[in-house]
């Protein structure tokens, strides 16, 4: 694509989000690299989701740039939007699926919306495809939210999100409320499915876990900005207090041991 640089996939420049008096993002600025998951930490209420809800134009700041395959995100017509927004899919915090629909449904959302003359029987073949490669059985179709656990809740949602093959992919702490060996089933399946499809992932997470099993780097909000963005290594670095509190603290050392454990 025009303007598309061969490494930076998202690019955030100056950012300043506000709701009312509270002001979340002020000067926050973000480079996501191609091919990379990036881990996106910080305490409750830094402003991880309005980040991601800025990318992805469902939150229009206040100020500021933002870049998605080096093309202006903000401010696009119609038609410039719903290009960019086929090439991302997005698991929102909880798996947001319609209670009405089925998977199988739920999955084929996204391909009616911006295929609508794609015919039936591929739309619901490719949601197949999608059911099965989230990991889920390929009975889970037919089934409401409702009567799904929590990791296949998680496991619909990131169907649905990877339905339009998309290049970049969103998730938005993906693991909560996963019991351990579910969080690092989903975590090796991310993994794989980045590895594989070649995406890009933004991921927000609280899971300490995950992003020394997985993230390639870690960017770090607070101050309502991006402090400090790496490898934890390059994290554990800085002397910045929160950094050194969350990942040099006990889940943080846990976090290590269990990793040397496994690897
Ligand atoms: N639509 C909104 N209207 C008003 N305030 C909002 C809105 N969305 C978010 N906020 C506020 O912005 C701040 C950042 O919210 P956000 O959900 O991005 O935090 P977060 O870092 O993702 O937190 P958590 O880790 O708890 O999910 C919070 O103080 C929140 O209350």
């Amino acid at each position: 694509m025009a303007g598309e640089k061969d490494d930076i996939i998202i690019s955030v420049r100056g950012l300043k989000n506000s709701f009312g008096e509270q002001v979340v993002h002020e000067d926050l600025d973000l480079d996501v690299r191609r091919g990379e998951i990036i881990g996106v930490v910080g305490g409750s209420g830094t402003g991880k989701s309005v980040l991601m809800r800025s990318i992805i134009g469902l939150q229009p700041p206040d100020e500021g740039e933002v870049t998605v395959f080096g093309e202006s995100a903000l401010g696009q017509d119609e038609t410039q939007a719903i290009e960019m927004r086929k090439r991302w899919g997005v698991l929102f915090q909880g798996g947001a699926l319609f209670s009405t629909l089925t998977v199988a449904e739920n999955v084929q959302v996204p391909l009616r919306e911006f295929y609508p003359d794609l015919d039936l029987a591929l739309i619901d073949e490719i949601a197949s495809y999608k059911i099965v490669m989230s990991g889920l059985d390929a009975s889970a179709g037919p089934k409401f939210p409702a009567e799904l656990s929590g990791g296949m809740k998680k496991r619909a949602g990131l169907a649905r999100a990877l339905a339009l093959d998309p290049d970049l992919l969103f998730l938005d702490e993906p693991t909560a409320g996963l019991d351990p060996i579910g969080a690092a089933a989903f975590d090796a399946l991310t993994q794989s499915l980045q590895k594989t499809l070649g995406l890009t992932v933004f991921l927000i997470t609280h899971d300490l876990d995950t992003l020394y099993a997985i993230c390639d780097r870690v960017a770090v909000l607070a101050d309502k900005k991006v402090i400090a963005v790496g490898t934890i290594d390059e994290l554990l670095a800085t002397d910045h207090p929160w950094i050194q509190e969350y990942f040099n603290g006990p889940r943080g050392r846990a976090a290590v041991a269990s990793t040397e454990k496994q690897g």
